[in-house]
């Protein structure tokens, strides 16, 4: 069980104190899924971060099966992260290694004898499905496979608790969902508890048993998700529930406004700013109506979706929605 307590941490900025968690306390059971959802600024990463302390907290306590966090000496802290993974929406592999040698790196730091390191990351590479990929460099993988093998070296040791900073949030829907199946994954077979923030309500909504929303470093509102979708009481709440609704209804319309087939196209960093959608006019005998978009900035990069319907002949439609998909667009039929 981990017990979170008045946690409190601020920065010093150029006049004043700046409280980024301020008096934030929880507690989740072994074997939960319990999310953090906020807008950018709330606080989240601050506080998870506080968690293993690679942020020092200025006040509060920290309990895993009982045991202070806060209260442990430098070697003490360094053989309590044993206890803890954490992933990140970076994924913050090492590059100069390989698959397996990423996946090793805990349990080198943790003394723990070859033959046994071997054994466990075969049996990790088994359970993330990347056996294939062992000798590969992280350069060679994508996001997905990536964020994959990250969670394999996060839970090498075993952890009482994993973190999730924003685990899914550089990742397309499809890739998001393979790892959500993970951490349910991970929580069945391996009875982790996971904490995960993010500031997407359709990521919490389907994986997490509770949910606690953070604004300007405070909890104002925590609750089992069915019933924070019940009966959201905070405005902020209401907010993060209402962008998902309308989501679905915009779907519903969608479905029955178009006569043509309806795909919505998500594209990330690499592919928002090329002139993909002209170019696939051009080359195929196919016409493009846009019906609705965005694009949310995460962290440095930009990300988004366009709902698009495409008309035109079934062969030159197949072949431009090819041509999108080799050009790094993801393609999801909608009706
Ligand atoms: N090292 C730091 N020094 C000064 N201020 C900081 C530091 N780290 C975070 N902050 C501030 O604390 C506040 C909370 O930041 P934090 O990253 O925890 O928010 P967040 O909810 O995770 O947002 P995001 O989703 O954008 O990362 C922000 O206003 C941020 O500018």
């Amino acid at each position: 069980m981990i017990e979170v307590k008045n946690l409190k941490k601020s920065f010093e900025n150029e006049k004043e104190e700046f409280h980024a968690v301020n008096g934030v306390s929880f507690s989740v059971e072994k074997g939960e899924i319990f999310g953090i959802i906020g807008l950018s600024g709330a606080g989240k990463s601050t506080l998870v971060r506080c968690i293993n302390r690679l942020e020092e907290p200025n006040e509060g306590e920290v309990l895993i099966d009982g045991v202070d966090i806060l209260k442990l000496s430098k070697e003490e802290l360094l053989k309590e992260r044993k206890e803890i993974g954490m992933i990140f929406q970076s994924f913050n592999l090492f590059m100069q290694k390989t698959v397996a040698e990423n996946i090793s790196f805990p349990l080198e730091i943790s003394k723990v004898p070859k033959t046994e390191i071997e054994k466990r990351v075969d049996e990790l590479l088994e359970f993330i499905d990347l056996k294939e990929k062992k000798y590969s460099y992280p350069a060679e993988l994508s996001g997905g496979q990536k964020q994959r093998v990250a969670i394999a070296r996060a839970i090498a040791t075993n952890p009482k608790v994993l973190l999730s900073d924003e685990g899914t949030s550089a990742l397309d829907p499809a890739n998001t969902e393979s790892i959500l199946s993970l951490f349910k994954k991970i929580v069945t077979q391996y009875k982790m508890t996971i904490i995960m923030i993010t500031h997407q309500m359709e990521v919490a909504k389907d994986i997490c048993d509770r949910i606690a929303v953070m604004d300007s470093g405070k909890i104002i509102e925590e609750n089992t998700t069915e019933e924070l979708f019940r009966n959201p009481k905070n405005k902020i709440t209401r907010s993060f529930i209402k962008n998902l609704q309308e989501d679905a209804i915009e779907e519903k319309l969608i479905a029955e406004k178009f006569k043509g087939s309806v795909y919505r196209l998500g594209y990330g960093e690499s592919t928002y700013q090329a002139p993909i959608l002209s170019r696939c006019m051009k080359n195929y005998d196919v016409e493009l109506s846009i019906i609705s978009g965005n694009v949310n900035t995460i962290g440095q990069s930009s990300v988004g979706h366009l709902n698009i319907e495409i008309t035109g002949d079934e062969a030159e439609k197949e072949k431009a929605i090819d041509y999108l998909k080799e050009n790094g667009v993801t393609v999801e039929e909608i009706k």
